[in-house]
């Protein structure tokens, strides 16, 4: 096969920041991408409707012109929310899900949820309108390995919390192990997971040997090899469970590559090329669109988008190294391997 042609794709996790950050990555995204559901981690979180009506309005702004793409928002779930916000919120399609922090598993997440009791009633509420919550999962137990952060969090929270408020969406974000994906296909209808794309790409290994790669540094953090293996088995599966979300997370350069590194891959300039490759390697080129066009819309209740991209196979594809924002450059992530998947637009 030469070429491929696709409903267009959304991306069901990305963080485009604010201000200069925001006008440099956004055409990234919207030049391959119809929808992306928008994370809430901005410095101060995105906590309330208002809060998410201003932010979706500078996105926006921000927006290349002729770009139809459209950010479907998110709000940051804290101890605080309120459930009236929350659901008018919901009810005049301002937001498509919630987003549950636990403090401090993750980059400016340090608003999110300790006490699980404290936002109960918030959940119950979103049981009873269909409104999804997307999930980080990782515990932030200091005695908990941070490999095994991820599959500690799903038996000692998520599964409590989903026998807990029965009824409740759930979106298991950016899954990185095979208990995930084992978890993630046992669920039923109101249980799905997202995959990135650079977790189908590298180990923990690729992190680690030869010298430490910041730009490969993102959290959850990359598992062993038997983990990547069991992602690209359930994103090239077909199963309805598992669908994209790049997880695309920018920051620069001086943040990546710094004592104290940011966690975070930007990927959203060639996932597309990298994701046709790696369908391919897995002879499952035939379920890319599911997995980018299809899967996600459906689980959110959507309609799939009309348009369609297509993608021609032929000499190595060459994408820039960084990207250069108004806050500095943004290093894209590096596959490790030749691309051969165009992109056409
Ligand atoms: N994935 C990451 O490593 N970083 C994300 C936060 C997140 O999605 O957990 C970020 O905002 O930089
Ligand atoms: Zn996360
Ligand atoms: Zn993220």
């Amino acid at each position: 096969m030469t070429t491929l042609t696709l409903r267009r794709p959304d991306d069901w996790h990305l963080h485009l920041r604010d201000g200069e950050m925001l006008k440099g990555v956004l055409p990234e995204t919207a030049r391959h991408f119809a929808r992306a559901l928008i994370m809430p981690n901005l410095v101060p979180p995105v906590v309330t409707a208002a809060n998410a009506a201003a932010y979706r309005d500078r996105i926006l702004a921000a927006k290349p012109l002729n770009s139809d793409f459209r950010p479907l928002m998110t709000l940051y779930l804290t101890e605080e929310t309120e459930v009236k916000d929350l659901r008018a919120a919901a009810e005049i399609g301002l937001i498509t899900a919630v987003k549950l922090y636990p403090a401090g598993a993750t980059t400016n997440s340090a608003a999110g949820v300790r006490d699980f009791s404290k936002v109960k009633r918030v959940l119950e509420n979103m049981a009873q309108i269909g409104l999804p919550l997307c999930v980080h999962g990782e515990v932030t137990d200091a005695d908990v390995d941070i490999f095994d952060r991820e599959a500690v969090f799903i038996d000692t929270v998520l599964d409590p919390l989903r026998r807990d408020i029965p009824g409740l969406r759930v979106v298991m974000e950016h899954i990185t192990t095979q208990q995930g994906v084992e978890y993630a296909q046992a669920g039923g209808d109101d249980l799905a997971a997202t995959i990135t794309t650079h977790h189908l790409v590298i180990n923990r290994n690729d992190i680690l040997v030869g010298g430490i790669k910041p730009h490969y540094y993102c959290l959850p953090v990359a598992k062993r090899e038997e983990h990547r293996l069991a992602l690209r088995k359930a994103a090239t599966s077909g199963d309805q469970s598992f669908f994209l979300g790049t997880d695309s997370a920018p920051h620069t350069d001086n943040l990546k590559e710094h004592a104290c590194g940011c966690a975070g891959c930007f990927t959203a300039t060639n996932t597309l090329s990298i994701l046709a490759e790696v369908f391919e390697q897995e002879g499952a080129l035939d379920k890319l669109e599911g997995f980018a066009s299809l899967h996600g819309p459906a689980f959110y209740k959507l309609q799939p988008n009309d348009d369609t991209v297509t993608l021609t196979k032929g000499d190595p594809v060459t994408y820039p190294d960084k990207i250069e924002t108004g806050d500095g450059p943004v290093t894209v992530f590096d596959p490790g391997m030749p691309l051969h998947w165009h992109v056409q637009i």
